[in-house]
């Protein structure tokens, strides 16, 4: 609701109420409606100010009503009626103001802002437009160029920025709604009209076609196949061609394309699920809830390889203090001034100082002594790790932390190398550890709950979406990710090429495909971990068997490519060919298509036609197969974990929810059915045989995704 009172007698003052972020539900639109009405019939007052109740101004339009049908008064009528109202109408603005929220205050005649204040219009990252007039008066309050930045990327800005940009009129360190109130009287009586945004006319560069084509250039190659930017162009380009009306009857019809497009519904179960994943659980029924963490000030990272250093600009950007150890002098140097840069490079594009100071560097890992928690990133080597931990123990104080950064090792196994245990968890960071967003915090049978909470909270702090996990072989992400890159390497068995399977892949909405992903991590790093699994056999064999390992269908074809020593765009060849090493631009490779025809002669194998249909279904479905699997053991406590892990770890385009909510759009009867069709069609490949937990819930009536738990708990509840 909205709050109307009276202050220093002649400005009214309406408080929207709607904690935890006073977004606009149908409710609070209704109270804005009213209070407004009050505000402007009451002769006493001669100004209005709005705020928001417990120094947040407007989290924007509820999302959580877009689901359902729209109810109460709509934003657009509402913000007229303020921006024509006859009184000045000042909004101040602390916390955020976002989305709906900012339209809200650009209907407003003033607006002041603390300067802690965050402001933007993020609907696009919703798969939306600012479409309660945003799209139309921000270009016409601070130009096309700086709009159309904002508007596609939702950017948030600052107050000091969102003052240069011309977005609000004064940013005070002070009590804002006090400011505000005094401003609301000294503009009392003063005449409004150059004060209505929507009167403006729009500033039109004199370049601005080029600028229009510019900008749909770019958003097209980002978006990879996103409506929502492509949208915020459009609605930008209406403002700067047509009279306000016209453009807000532009906004309107994007808005509805936009609404219906599945997309958008998508993008809000992201934006949920992120914050689902806040609340996790252990199998134990201990969670985030339960949990409390320990205070962490100071860190220590072990080992500053390429995961190392990340890891140690990341907890410094914190602000946490910390120590970098590394063995080596020459390594620890180098890494010094790796890490140097990094914090350097990222304090100037945020315009803050970097945090060198917070760093010590040592090459004795004695300098643990006294820190709160360690994480440990040497080489993905089990005696290693575990003689490193061996140490740790002795060294640290009681109760410290130890956590290791491992892809792929044995959580459990590392622990059952300490005396305490329950002191361990992993924390799978991606690369580059200060970039990526991800982190799967791993707890093992006996981590403690206070062990997760410490590490869920500190992957919070850096900003990563953190999501808790069992401990299984590959954890979620890369467990899953196996049997996707499996299958892309049998589709090359049967007939396809590289770029057929990329191009369905990155049409699907991956930055890269299967082929051009592993060109630039290097085909090394799994050969490596297939030679130490005893699968990957050095040699051609040829036959059948050649390709069985364990019964199952095994296909040599990385193996055989990493033995001509072509390891990716380091080795300038790999899937594909590149110019020289370390050059990006895959180009087609003529060697490795004769090198496929003579694997198939070999092997005896007929190369078919396969459409990018087949390469989706067998990609995609293998991996989503695989995560019920994760789910029916419970290693994600639910689809929402796997989602996020997928959307900000390995480039599963957002506007199609994560693979599990993929799934539920497709629907899971046709899932598990083609999953039927390919494990016949595959009797060799086990993991294509469709997870019970598939075949109960579309036995269940197919629930929608967000009911997924509940049929999850009660399975388990059954075991
Ligand atoms: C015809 C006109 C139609 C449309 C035009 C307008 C469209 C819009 O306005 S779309 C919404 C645009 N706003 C946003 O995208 C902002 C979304 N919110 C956030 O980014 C953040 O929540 C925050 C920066 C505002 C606050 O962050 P933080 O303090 O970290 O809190 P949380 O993110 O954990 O959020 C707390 C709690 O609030 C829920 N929530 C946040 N924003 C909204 C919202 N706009 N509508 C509904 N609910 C919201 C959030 O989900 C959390 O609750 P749960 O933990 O229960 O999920």
């Amino acid at each position: 609701m909205a709050q109307y009172t009276r202050a220093s007698g002649f400005v009214g003052l309406i408080t929207l109420q709607n904690p935890p972020v006073n977004a606009l539900s149908a409710v609070v639109r209704q109270a804005i409606v009213d209070t407004v009405k009050i505000a402007l019939s009451d002769p006493k007052v001669k100004s209005v100010v709005i705020c928001g109740q417990n120094g947040n101004f407007c989290g924007g339009a509820d999302i959580k009503e877009f689901g359902g049908e729209m109810t109460g008064p709509p934003l657009i009528p509402m913000i007229h009626a303020i921006e024509a109202a006859n009184k000045p109408m000042v909004a101040a603005i602390e916390g955020n103001a976002l989305g709906g929220g900012l339209e809200l205050a650009l209907g407003c005649h003033y607006r002041i802002a603390h300067s802690k204040a965050r402001l933007g219009l993020p609907e696009v990252t919703l798969g939306l437009l600012p479409a309660a007039g945003g799209s139309q008066r921000l270009p016409r309050l601070i130009g096309v160029p700086d709009a159309l930045d904002l508007i596609t990327t939702g950017r948030i800005v600052t107050a000091a920025e969102a003052l240069r940009l011309g977005i609000v009129d004064q940013v005070t360190e002070h009590n804002t709604v006090d400011a505000a109130v005094k401003f609301a009287l000294s503009v009392a009586g003063q005449p409004l009209d150059a004060r209505r945004i929507s009167t403006f006319p729009c500033p039109r560069p004199p370049d601005s076609d080029a600028l229009f084509e510019e900008a749909m250039r770019k958003v097209r190659g980002s978006a990879r196949g996103a409506m929502a930017p492509v949208a915020c162009v459009q609605a930008v380009r209406a403002a700067a061609t047509l009279p306000y009306e016209r453009g807000m009857e532009r906004e309107k019809e994007l808005m509805a394309t936009l609404f219906t497009s599945g997309q958008a519904r998508a993008l809000q179960y992201v934006f949920f699920a992120q914050r689902a994943v806040g609340r996790w659980s252990m199998p134990s029924g201990a969670g985030w809830d339960t949990s409390k963490p320990r205070p962490v000030n100071k860190a220590a990272v072990i080992g500053l390889g390429t995961m190392g250093r990340g890891i140690t600009v990341a907890l410094a950007q914190t602000g946490l203090s910390v120590v970098a150890i590394e063995t080596q002098e020459k390594q620890l140097m180098e890494a010094k001034q790796a890490v140097t840069s990094m914090l350097e490079r990222g304090a100037k594009r945020r315009g803050a100082a970097p945090a060198l100071d917070r760093i010590s560097y040592s090459r004795n890992i004695q300098a643990v002594a006294d820190v709160d928690l360690v994480i440990e990133a040497v080489f993905e080597d089990m005696a290693l790790k575990l003689e490193v931990f061996r140490q740790l123990s002795a060294f640290c104080k009681p109760g410290t932390l130890l956590c290791t950064n491992t892809s792929a090792l044995d959580v459990d196994e590392l622990a059952r190398g300490t005396p305490n245990p329950e002191l361990v968890v992993g924390m799978h960071f991606f690369a580059p550890a200060h970039v990526m967003k991800l982190l799967e915090v791993v707890y093992g049978k006996r981590s403690s709950p206070q062990a997760v909470a410490t590490a869920m909270q500190l992957g919070k702090k850096m900003g990563k979406a953190s999501v808790a996990v069992g401990n299984c072989r590959g954890f979620v992400g890369n467990r899953m990710l196996r049997l996707y890159v499996e299958q892309a390497f049998f589709l090359l068995e049967e007939g396809a090429t590289p770029e057929l399977v990329d191009g369905a892949l990155e049409e699907f909405g991956f930055p890269m495909g299967v082929f051009r992903m592993s060109d630039l991590s290097g085909l090394d790093v799994g050969w490596r971990t297939r030679k130490a699994a005893g699968q990957a056999q050095p040699g051609e064999a040829s036959g059948q068997s050649a390709r069985i390992r364990n019964g199952s269908r095994y296909s040599p074809i990385g193996d055989l490519v990493c033995e001509q020593g072509r390891f990716g765009q380091k080795t300038g060849r790999g899937w594909y060919q590149y110019d020289k090493p370390g050059s990006r631009v895959a180009r087609s490779d003529p060697w490795l298509h004769s090198f496929l025809e003579q694997y198939r002669a070999r092997h005896g194998l007929v190369a078919r036609s396969i459409d990018r249909q087949e390469v989706l279904e067998r990609c995609l479905y293998a991996l989503v197969n695989e995560g019920f699997r994760i789910l029916e053991d419970g290693i994600a406590a639910g689809p929402e974990d796997i989602d996020v892990i997928y959307v900000f770890g390995y480039g599963w385009p957002g506007h199609r929810g994560g693979p599990m909510f993929y799934a539920s759009t497709v629907g899971l009867p046709k899932v598990l059915e083609r999953l039927e069709h390919y494990h016949q069609a595959h009797p060799d490949v086990p993991d294509l045989q469709p997870c019970g937990l598939l075949r109960r819930l579309v036995a269940s009536g197919s629930p929608p995704v967000h009911r997924w738990r509940e049929v999850i708990k009660k399975l388990h509840s059954q075991l």
